[in-house]
């Protein structure tokens, strides 16, 4: 039937709306009888969604159609019984003629119109499919990877709990950690070896030296004997953990600037190069989280990039299965020894000689990474799993550049794609961000401002909160993010209120604050407002601020956080692909 109406031996009107029709369905005007007329009324009126156009079409109006060119062609042939065809009638005056020609005329221009109409929501819905490409920027330990896991934890649950399991070993790692710096300060202090981690000024005001010599009994001399073995199942767990594993050690040497990269304005075919080739390095090197926890990870993901994400040397079933195997063994073995220490771990970190010894060396794990002691009781143990709080802070450190693919499952942009890429915070790894610029979606910058008295791990010279101000100086004059959406999350602010409540004053490591009142409110409306100058004072164009204040570790709170977040990135996201 349709057929036959396009085989006409000219394009008449009929045939011409009939051409139309078949991608349009028109909302309001179920019978066309005078199909141009609604076309353009609901075009022009914007009643006509893509739905409706690239939608199946309405049987109803197409049959209606299909009678109103019969009736019409039959009454034609009628009058005209040689001419089969929907060419003009013979008898057609002048008038009629320019009429016809006319109407034709402006069935063409419709058409047209809707066609590019089509073709434009065609690419506009293209774009908007496109994933929503997230950076996380910060310096090392800023808790952009914990970030990251909030994200999968909020959106991601299925790919979550495919990966929980895995990071039991790293939290087995971080809370051996916690008691072997514990022991190795002990073992100092019971040498009467002199403390002096680095040669900042703020740690020379420790003098432990000037006070008297703390008694240590035979306590202490059974619990770094019991506590032993514990050196190497540190070294174990580093070992199958790899590279990212290792934690920087407080070093003097400064390594680079705040941020370093080779041209501020690039961004061309040059920066793709550099990006293919950082991203063969990060992302399918061996020694990101991601890679380390595959080791670990008891399923095999096929969705979310997992596959790209270092397993690029090939491993046959029964290669797997005996590593698989061999990790097992290791890991029951280190479970053992962990578990059989687990009494004395308690004892070690609630002995009050011990709490004295870290006191004066200014040695506070619970403002460290990946600070578990404080759970030994629950996590020293055969059948520990861990709960969905321990993984967001279990800390494994970020090498290079990680790509994180998902699929959100949950919110305003389920189904959508998301590629988050987690990167390495330290000084020297930030030249690797700038390839990823050019055509990122949003940046989430953090900036914790608990550690304002804090210095760099990788340069013990440098501030922690200088750092954060540098660097997301550096961020927001970037001219390839000039029109980047940056959101800014001032972190850790539930280590900053408890550093003000033990009564550390802000005042004496950050001159400018002043006699402001030390407390939380005060201190981060004060953090904030510098960061919001920075950033009018350095953006080439003016953007809106976006700031958060967040403690990602807690994960009721982020989710709320992010959800603001994914709603104001998918807004421009989406701006963005009506734009262009
Ligand atoms: N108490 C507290 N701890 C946090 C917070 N954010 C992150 N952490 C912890 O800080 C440590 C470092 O966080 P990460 O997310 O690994 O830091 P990162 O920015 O990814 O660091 P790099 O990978 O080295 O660049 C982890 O043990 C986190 O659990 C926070 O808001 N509060
Ligand atoms: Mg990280």
């Amino acid at each position: 039937m349709h057929g036959r109406m396009q085989k006409g031996p000219s394009m008449s009107e009929l045939e011409r709306e009939g051409e139309i029709w078949k991608s349009v369905k028109c909302i309001d005007s179920p019978t066309p009888q005078g199909p141009w007329e609604d076309i353009r009324e609901s075009a022009l009126a914007g009643r006509l969604s893509i739905e409706e156009r690239a939608g199946k079409n309405n049987a109803d109006i197409w049959r209606t159609f299909e009678e109103n060119g019969r009736r019409q062609r039959g009454s034609a042939a009628e009058h005209r019984p040689a001419h089969p065809g929907y060419g003009p009638p013979p008898d057609e005056t002048y008038e009629q003629r320019l009429q016809r020609e006319a109407a034709e005329a402006e069935a063409k221009r419709i058409s047209d119109e809707i066609d590019e109409q089509l073709r434009k929501e065609r690419e506009a819905d293209r774009r908007k499919r496109k994933p929503v490409k997230l950076l996380l920027l910060g310096q090392s330990e800023s808790g952009k990877t914990a970030t990251l896991k909030n994200f999968q934890l909020t959106y991601a649950r299925r790919e979550w709990y495919e990966e929980k399991a895995a990071w039991r070993t790293v939290i087995f790692l971080n809370l051996v950690r916690n008691v072997n710096e514990i022991l190795s300060h002990l073992s100092s202090e019971m040498s009467d070896m002199p403390y002096g981690p680095d040669d900042s000024s703020e740690d020379l005001s420790i003098r432990p030296r000037a006070l008297p010599p703390i008694t240590f009994s035979e306590k202490h001399r059974n619990l770094r004997a019991h506590l032993a073995p514990l050196t190497n199942v540190q070294l174990a767990l580093e070992a199958r953990l790899g590279h990212a594993s290792l934690e920087l050690q407080s070093t003097s040497v400064n390594t680079a600037a705040a941020f370093e990269f080779s041209a501020q304005t690039g961004g061309g075919a040059g920066s793709h190069r550099e990006r293919r080739a950082l991203q063969e390095f990060s992302i399918n090197s061996s020694n990101g989280w991601k890679t380390a926890l595959d080791r670990f990870r008891t399923k095999n993901p096929s969705v979310n990039g997992k596959q790209e994400s270092g397993n690029s040397s090939p491993t046959t079933p029964t290669s797997t299965s005996r590593n698989n195997g061999k990790a097992k063994e290791t890991e029951d073995d280190v479970v053992e020894v962990i578990a059989s220490c687990r009494e004395d771990i308690k004892t070690l970190w609630e002995d009050n000689i011990v709490g004295e010894a870290l006191n004066r060396r200014k040695v506070r794990l619970e403002d460290g990474p990946g600070f578990f002691i404080n759970d030994a009781d629950r996590i020293a143990n055969r059948d520990y799993q861990p709960t969905d709080d321990d993984v967001i802070r279990a800390r494994l450190r970020t090498l290079g550049v990680q790509e994180y693919k998902f699929i959100f499952d949950h919110g305003r942009t389920m189904g959508q794609e998301w590629r988050l890429y987690d990167v390495g915070g330290t000084r020297s790894s930030r030249a690797a961000w700038y390839p990823y610029f050019d055509d990122v979606d949003a940046i989430i910058f953090l900036a914790p401002i608990s550690p304002f008295d804090e210095k760099l791990a990788e340069d013990r010279r440098v501030n922690r909160l200088e750092d954060s101000y540098l660097l997301w100086r550096s961020v927001c004059s970037c001219k390839l993010l000039s029109r980047t959406q940056i959101i800014l999350f001032l972190n850790k602010c539930d280590l900053l209120q408890a550093k003000l409540q033990r009564g550390v004053r802000i005042r004496d490591s950050v001159p400018s604050f002043g006699d402001r009142k030390n407390d939380l409110q005060t201190a981060t409306r004060y953090f904030q407002q510098h960061f919001k100058e920075i950033a009018r004072n350095h953006s080439p164009v003016q953007r809106p601020f976006y700031v958060h204040l967040t403690s990602v570790i807690d994960t009721r709170s982020t989710a709320v956080t992010l959800g603001a977040v994914e709603e104001s990135i998918l807004r421009e996201h989406l701006r963005l692909a009506d734009l262009m």
